[in-house]
């Protein structure tokens, strides 16, 4: 995990060219491919990515490019003997890219910029206002203070634009230098001097603010502490550094202290606060056998846990990575804007030649007065607001679902949650608590009263399915004898099967006595009495039918009721998908109240479900967390899983993981969602709205350049902070 760093830049955000995440060149990745990967600090915008793009794109042996412009990391995919013409080429742009190797910390962050610079630009522009506005002095006076105040100020700018230029590129840098430049040429000294400090100021508290974005995710990092207390081979106790130690090692934690890798606990008893995690600070009671996570804070008591995660592999580490991923991926609104500014910029700069060449050539225009509507055309030429609104308030989105506990794994699903208007549920450990215990037990037959229990038990204790587990915890309680099982198969959907003493048995469900064809009406009477009341009914069989049955009763989880609840109000309907039986499926869905329920469902069925709802024109959410889950989960739009922090492959696979298992966090996400939409929209807007205004009063001659600049900062300025405000939900 490489930290972010602060930094003050003079990037921007204005590109010719879209910019998607993954480049592909011409020329295909072949076997002897390698991945080399590049921190460029001055990569922060799609300007530069452009720059870069055209550059590599002309170097031979170089194939696929991946730019993560918000971690500003460049992975270029290629099979040249050295990285130093990449190096090279980067450098030739005015930038300069360093490698990265694994597990090496990034390098410190360059030297923090002066700031008297600014501030001499700033009192230089201002005063070539005075001077000229109070008629003070003499011409020349005005243009030696303005041209300090430009060169102080602005140097950077017009190194960038002379870059862009060279490359054939219009960026903001680019149209702000010429704009500059035009000013001088037509004797508007103090004008040119404003614009250009005006312009960096504004640049400036751009690149901060987008780096308090970046930053809310890097700083979940800083969570977890430096050092750890390890237990050495004498017994002793030592502090180490975290990053050093290994798999297996016994930390013990000590009360009030933060924990400092995953692990699980060995000795003692504490309750933890998961927020760092879970974003949910009720804290948490944990004893033996119990998972902890690197970042959450131990309480009372003492702990002692053996590591199982490296602390770059940490859940929190994951999930910062995972963040991290998701902001580097360009969402659908942001590859509208690029495909917007494509067009736009390049036409407003034909626009603006029009306007300082056509009236005065052909309508006896002033010459003046047309070049100086075309300079401050070219200020507004610059997309700026539009292009910085989007990842910025993408960025806050899912920095501030992270410290919910929500992980989205890309903007497209933060930006399309709120589209989602039927949400598929699993049942166990979904809504419910997946926990069962059994509640039930009825031999069939009087002889065989005393060793179905045993058999059973010992079929069930090979498996880790709810159902098992709830019938070979019965067993422990009543310390039952367990026989040895050969052949064990697990039948998906259905049971298990397995034999005992060279005989077989099966231990399922009613679909599975129908497969053996062992079913009868006076057994589905009783199975559906059960079933009625909410249970989940197995039953033994040996090859000549059924002998026991045995009921279990998961209980539903309180946050689940709430969670459905907030759903509907949000307008999303709600339908359980479940493996288990209809009638627990429906007696289950009646007390959560959610909308509709199924059951009997294979794997297969889910998927089946899903796909008819998508085929009434429904755009369908699904959330669950077994294997039997994963084929629907895959087909639906936006896929959710449970208790992810548990598990190791749910953040990676899930499009959305959840970090515990409160359902809540679902209708949490899709209120998020909605906020982030509207934003973004309100966003495009505001943007799109002052371009046309000022397009319309420049044209009409009653804009002037600095007009020009602080309207166009202004909105990218506005539309910057309304993105943050996400951070703030
Ligand atoms: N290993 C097993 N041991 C005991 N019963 C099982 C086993 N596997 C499946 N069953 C039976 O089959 C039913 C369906 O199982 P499945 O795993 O498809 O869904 P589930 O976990 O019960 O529910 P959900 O789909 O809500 O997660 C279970 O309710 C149980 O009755
Ligand atoms: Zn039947």
């Amino acid at each position: 995990m490489t930290p972010v760093h602060n930094h003050g830049h003079g990037g921007s955000c204005c590109s010719g060219t879209p910019a998607p995440a993954l480049v592909q060149l011409s020329e295909a990745p072949t076997a002897g491919s390698r991945l080399s990967t590049f921190r460029i600090e001055a990569m922060d915008c799609p300007t530069e990515q452009t720059l870069i793009q055209n550059k590599l794109g002309k170097l031979a042996g170089v194939q696929q490019l991946e730019f993560n412009l918000i971690n500003r990391i460049l992975g270029v995919t290629h099979d040249l003997p050295s990285t130093a013409p990449i190096v090279d080429a980067i450098k030739s742009l005015g930038m300069q890219a360093d490698p990265i190797e694994e597990g090496v910390p990034a390098a410190e962050p360059p030297a923090k910029k002066h700031w008297w610079p600014l501030a001499l630009s700033g009192v230089g522009a201002l005063g070539a206002e005075v001077l000229h506005f109070t008629n003070a002095a003499p011409t020349w006076v005005i243009a030696v203070v303005a041209l300090v105040s430009i060169l102080s100020g602005g140097l950077t700018t017009y190194k960038k634009g002379w870059i862009a230029l060279k490359n054939l590129n219009l960026n903001i840098n680019a149209l702000m230098s010429i704009a500059v430049t035009g000013a001088i040429l037509i004797g508007q000294w103090p004008e040119a001097a404003m614009v250009m400090f005006l312009f960096t100021v504004a640049e400036l508290i751009e690149a901060k603010s987008l780096d308090r974005a970046r930053n809310a995710i890097s700083g979940l990092m800083q969570m977890t502490p430096e050092q750890a207390t390890v237990q050495q081979a004498d017994g002793s106790w030592v502090e180490l550094e975290v990053k050093g130690i290994e798999l297996g090692a016994i930390v013990r934690v000590r009360p009030g202290e933060r924990i400092g890798l995953d692990g699980e606990v060995t000795a003692g008893q504490s309750t933890i606060d998961q927020a760092p995690i879970t974003g949910e600070s009720l804290p948490i009671e944990k004893t033996v056998g119990d998972k902890v996570f690197a970042g959450t804070i131990n309480q009372a008591g003492s702990l002692e846990y053996k590591v199982t995660a490296a602390a770059n592999n940490s859940t929190l580490a994951r999930i910062i990575h995972a963040v991290e991923q998701a902001q580097g991926a360009r969402a659908p609104t942001q590859r509208f804007v690029d495909r917007f500014s494509t067009i736009y910029t390049p036409a407003v700069f034909l626009f603006a030649l029009g306007v300082a060449l056509i009236p005065p050539l052909f309508m006896a225009g002033v010459w003046f007065d047309w070049i100086y509507r075309a300079l401050v055309l070219l200020v507004v030429a610059c997309p700026c607001a539009l292009v910085i609104s989007t990842p910025v308030t993408i960025v806050s989105g899912l920095a501030a679902a992270a410290r919910k506990g929500i992980l989205i794994k890309g903007g497209v699903y933060l930006e399309g949650g709120y589209k989602l208007d039927y949400l598929a549920l699993d049942k166990t450990g979904t809504i419910t608590h997946g926990k069962p215990v059994q509640t039930d037990y009825l031999a069939l037959f009087p002889n065989v009263e005393d060793s179905a229990p045993a058999l059973a038990a010992s079929l069930a204790g090979r498996s880790d399915h709810p159902v098992s587990l709830a019938i070979a915890n019965a067993a422990v309680d009543k310390k039952l004898p367990i026989h040895v099982v050969d052949n064990f198969e697990a039948l998906a959907g259905r049971g298990v099967r397995g034999d005992i003493n060279g005989e077989t048995y099966h231990l399922g469900n009613h679909r599975l006595v129908e497969d053996l064809g062992l079913c009868s009406p006076a057994l589905e009477e009783k199975l559906f009495a059960l079933e009625k009341q909410g249970k989940s009914v197995v039953l033994l069989l040996d090859k000549s039918g059924p002998l026991a049955l045995f009921a279990v009763a998961d209980t539903v989880k309180d946050s689940s009721r709430e969670a459905i609840q907030q759903l509907h109000e949000l307008g999303i309907k709600t339908l359980m998908l479940t493996g288990d039986n209809t009638h627990t499926a429906q007696a289950i869905a009646a007390q959560v109240g959610i909308d509709q329920a199924q059951g009997d469902l294979l794997p297969t069925d889910k998927l089946q479900a899903i796909e008819t709802l998508y085929g009434q024109g429904h755009r369908v959410g699904m959330v669950g967390d077994g294997i039997n889950d994963a084929p629907a989960l895959a087909r639906a739009e936006i896929g959710f899983a449970m208790a992810a922090a548990g598990t190791d492959t749910a953040i990676e696979t899930a499009d959305v993981a959840l970090m515990d298992d409160d359902l809540r966090k679902i209708p949490a996400f899709i209120r998020l969602s909605r906020q982030t939409s509207s934003i973004l929209k309100q966003n495009i807007a505001l943007a799109l709205v002052i371009k046309a205004l000022f397009l319309t009063i420049t044209f009409l001659g009653m804009a002037t350049m600095w007009m020009a600049v602080f309207a166009d900062m202004g909105v990218a300025l506005l539309v910057v902070f309304n993105g943050l405000r996400l951070l703030r939900k």
